[in-house]
């Protein structure tokens, strides 16, 4: 069996980087990856400028009890002039510093009178100063090639003035499902079949990820027909992804189509759930390859397996360093006595305290137990987790964002 770990470096060795690029506005690159690193072409904030309403000064010229005049206002968005000696200059966040001035006071701290304004407080030199470029200095690395943009990153680009950002193209991502028993909803169910859960995680899971994908559908129980359906979909992405069929049983042609289509390997890896996992590649008629992941039916493996190995695969085909999703640290509020060799990923929510509790039974088809959970706790092979420890824990509020 292999370990998680170096299941995932593998399949990671194999993702080729999409190299075409988009230009989109910068409200739309939401979620997106930066094709090239970005730089800044101004300082941020352009000029010295005030952090609080107040009165701007020479901190030198503060004389306890003694009004200085004010000699001009200062709105955001207005010029100032430079401040005459002996003078203050009344100010409003944001406004810029008339030259001369390298302190502001806030309107809390001042009494103002007849003869000007006088301060209740000695100002120390640059107290609610903002300096220019203390945010942003022209001609930095503004932002890297690979990094996945957040709100904050839009933020941040928008504040050096970009309107447009080079985002790696949408990765195209097409899905297909094994297993005569799947039904669709929306139809009715035939004795013996079960709803298609797995096509409506994954078709989320990848929305999230910014992918752009086209559904196969439950595929024939033939192999010409699978295999007919594997080169259509390898034509047009960059990824083919399946669900069901990699176990040992013999009932469904995915593994046999994709080997006739290109190149598979089967993998037991050392994890619970989601132990068969299958990865490959299929010719593209003009040349070429698309890649194919073949996740577990079992529909709390496929979610988990996803997460663990399809998820980073797919943030590294766009460039992303740092694409597995990296553990927080948290106290178990339950034990785990009789471990099995295997890396076991319980479904698990946050109680009280901050304590981590399990979500309900644990079976690996049991989506209940993912729907009551927050995330997944970690447990190392052979480890037993007593009440208290630190385990590895992997929230998923960060698998929509
Ligand atoms: N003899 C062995 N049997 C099994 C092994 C094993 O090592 N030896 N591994 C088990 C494990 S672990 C898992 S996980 C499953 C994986 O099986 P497959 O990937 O081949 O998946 P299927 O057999 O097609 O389905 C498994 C299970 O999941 C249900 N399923 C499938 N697709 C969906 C879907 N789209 N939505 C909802 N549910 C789905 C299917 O009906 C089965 O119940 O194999 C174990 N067996
Ligand atoms: O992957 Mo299977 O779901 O370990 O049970």
């Amino acid at each position: 069996m292999l370990s998680v770990q170096d299941a995932l470096d593998q399949l990671l060795s194999h993702a080729t980087p999409i190299t075409q690029a988009d230009s989109v506005g910068t409200l739309a690159a939401a979620g997106r990856v930066l094709a090239e690193s970005i730089y800044a072409g101004i300082d941020v904030p352009p000029a010295d400028n005030a952090a609080m309403d107040g009165y701007a000064l020479r901190s030198q010229e503060y004389c306890p009890g003694t009004p200085l005049p004010v000699g001009q206002r200062v709105a955001a968005g207005a010029l100032a002039m430079p401040l005459a000696p002996g003078s203050a200059a009344r100010i409003f966040t944001g406004a810029p510093l008339p030259h001369g001035a390298d302190t502001v006071v806030m309107q809390e701290h001042c009494r103002v009178g007849p003869d000007g304004v006088a301060f209740l407080r000695r100002p120390t030199p640059g107290e609610h100063v903002r300096r220019r470029g203390e945010d942003i200095r022209a001609g930095s690395v503004l932002l890297a090639a690979g990094t996945r943009l957040r709100p904050q990153e839009l933020a941040y680009a928008a504040a050096a003035g970009l309107a447009q950002l080079r985002v790696v193209r949408r990765p195209r991502v097409a899905m297909l499902f094994t297993g005569a028993e799947l039904a669709t909803p929306g139809g009715p169910l035939a004795p013996g079949q079960i709803y298609n859960a797995n096509r409506y995680a994954l078709g989320a899971l990848l929305h999230a990820l910014g992918c752009e994908t086209s559904d196969f559908g439950i595929v024939p129980d033939r192999l010409d027909a699978t295999r007919a359906t594997l080169r259509e979909a390898a034509a047009g992405h960059d990824l083919v992804i399946s669900s069901g069929g990699v176990s040992v049983g013999e009932e469904d042609h995915v593994k046999a189509a994709v080997s006739a289509e290109g190149a598979l390997e089967v993998w037991k890896v050392a994890m619970k759930p989601g132990k068969p996992l299958a990865f490959g590649a299929l010719r593209r008629a003009g040349g070429g390859s698309a890649h194919f992941i073949g996740l577990p039916g079992n529909p709390v493996a496929s979610f988990v397996a996803f997460v663990q190995f399809a998820r980073p695969f797919i943030l590294r085909m766009q460039g992303v360093a740092q694409a597995q999703q990296q553990p927080l640290a948290m106290r178990a509020g339950f034990a785990c006595a009789h471990p099995d060799a295997r890396t076991e990923f319980l479904r698990v929510r946050v109680g009280a305290g901050g304590l981590l509790e399990p979500a309900g039974a644990q079976g690996s088809a049991l989506l209940h137990s993912l729907v009551q959970a927050d995330g997944l706790a970690i447990r190392a092979p052979g480890r037993a987790i007593a009440h208290g420890d630190l385990v590895p824990y992997l929230p998923f509020s960060e698998l929509l964002a």
